[in-house]
């Protein structure tokens, strides 16, 4: 019955017009199970390859066809037969079949289609729900697993117990690569901690959104502009002042900075950071370049001035030196998330643990490939106390996986950018859905999960 029949690929488009890879698995006598590959702008150079067919005259390059091809013929042929309901073989089937480190033989962006449309595929076959699906390939997950030494599973006791709702983490300000580098920082997010529901939070989210334009343009900052993922992308005349017309619009909606609504940001310093020279050059908005002790001193002035709980890369992949400082300084006081400096992956997460580097990991399907790996990376977080964030890419779709994953794996965070764009409201409204739909069997834990913090 979850036997795999049929198996078709198409290019189409993500939400910045550039071509994705979508893929379509069918079993017996079933309706196909689907799904879109995301993409990311500020890559990590560590994530698995994305294969593009850099034909300069088709999309400056960024076509996809050749991934498709390889959904159509090698992985269709591979695929073709097997269980769609055992999740675990047909991952390793893919790895197997493209046998390099990185994926960069048949493309990251193929295989993670393939991995993520069988899991639908069974789904269909079996007639759940996508997030029944993955909550049960999760538990086979968890029981196929022994023998893991839990560290400090105490700061991460909330998670993964169970279905949960996720605290949604959602960037207000863009900035970096996804707003044209108006600002240095990347992301100048808001997490409502204090809400005692989703829906709760995310409609205080909409309205600081709403009130953060408002303010925008009364301050004649073109409330109105956004970059790729739905925020603002105003030009201000330094970092900090993004962070303080986000306080003034929590406060404008009536509710308490720190309290209610935190603070977070995606520092994403790897794309102003210079290895030869060992600096952070902050550009957008001045001409500075500061060393990893300095950019510290810089977030910990944050971290004291501002209700600031969670900071993402706020060092470059490859600075681990002072990314263990960073940790030392303030993993106690903040959530530190690894982005470009984890990729997802158990090996770059092992090392992390290993050296007592962050405290937290973004976990995105396409930084590693398939949905097995994800599962992997997840659960390895959780059993050494890292807080896990489950993240979209900055080019979306439709496709509303990580909003059924979050839910069905428990792992308590959530972000996908804001609400200003549609690609991005069709996760927080699948998460609206949900909570409905599922009520106890998927508790909203809110800003409980940072309850090991000292704010
Ligand atoms: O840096 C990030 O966290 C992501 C999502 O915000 O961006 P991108 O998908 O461009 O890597
Ligand atoms: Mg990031």
């Amino acid at each position: 019955m979850t036997q795999i029949e049929y198996v078709q690929a198409r290019e189409v488009f993500d939400s910045r017009g550039n071509p994705t890879v979508e893929v379509e698995i069918c079993c017996a006598n079933c309706r196909p199970g689907r799904a879109i590959v995301p993409s990311g702008a500020s890559t990590g150079k560590f994530e698995a390859v994305e294969l593009r067919d850099e034909d300069p005259d088709r999309f400056d390059g960024l076509g996809v066809t050749r991934a498709v091809e390889n959904v159509r013929r090698e992985i269709a042929d591979a695929l073709i037969g097997q269980d769609a309901a055992d999740q675990r073989a047909i991952d390793d089937r893919l790895l197997e079949l493209d046998g390099t480190e990185n994926k960069s033989r048949l493309g990251a962006n193929a295989i993670l289609g393939a991995s993520l449309a069988a899991a639908y595929a069974s789904a269909e076959a079996q007639q759940q729900s996508p997030v029944e699906r993955f909550a049960e390939i999760w538990s086979e997950y968890l029981e196929s697993q022994t023998g893991v030494e839990p560290i400090q599973r105490a700061r991460t006791s909330l998670l993964a117990k169970s279905m949960s709702l996720p605290l949604p983490m959602v960037n207000m300000i863009s900035g970096g690569l996804h707003a044209g580098r108006n600002l240095d920082f990347q992301d100048f997010l808001i997490l409502p901690v204090g809400a005692t529901s989703y829906r709760q939070a995310f409609e205080w989210i909409v309205t600081i959104y709403r009130r953060l334009g408002q303010i925008l343009n009364k301050t004649g900052h073109e409330g109105t502009l956004i970059g790729d993922e739905g925020g603002y992308g105003p030009k201000l005349s330094c970092n900090s002042e993004a962070v303080k017309y986000v306080v003034g619009a929590i406060e404008a909606a009536g509710l308490t900075p720190g309290d209610d609504v935190a603070i977070g940001l995606d520092v994403a310093s790897t794309h102003f950071y210079d290895a030869e020279s060992n600096t952070y050059h902050l550009n957008a908005t001045g001409e500075e370049a500061l060393s990893a002790d300095d950019v510290i001193n810089m977030l910990e002035r944050w971290v004291d001035t501002y209700p600031i709980v969670s900071i993402e890369d706020g060092l470059a992949e490859d600075d681990w030196e002072g990314w263990k400082k960073l940790t030392e300084r303030l993993g106690h006081r903040v959530q530190l998330i690894g982005d470009d400096l984890f990729v997802t992956n158990r090996q770059r997460l092992q090392q992390g643990i290993s050296s007592q580097t962050a405290n937290s990991v973004l976990v995105k399907l396409n930084q590693i490939g398939t949905l097995t790996e994800t599962l992997e990376t997840l659960r390895m977080a959780i059993d050494h106390g890292y807080w896990p964030v489950v993240s979209a890419r900055s080019g979306e779709t439709e496709d509303t996986t990580i909003a059924d994953l979050v839910v069905a794996t428990g792992a308590g965070q959530l972000k996908v950018g804001s609400v200003g764009r549609s690609e991005r409201l069709a996760k927080y409204n699948q998460l609206l859905r949900l909570e409905e739909l599922l009520a106890d069997r998927a508790p909203y834990h809110g800003g409980g999960i940072f309850s090991s913090l000292q704010r």
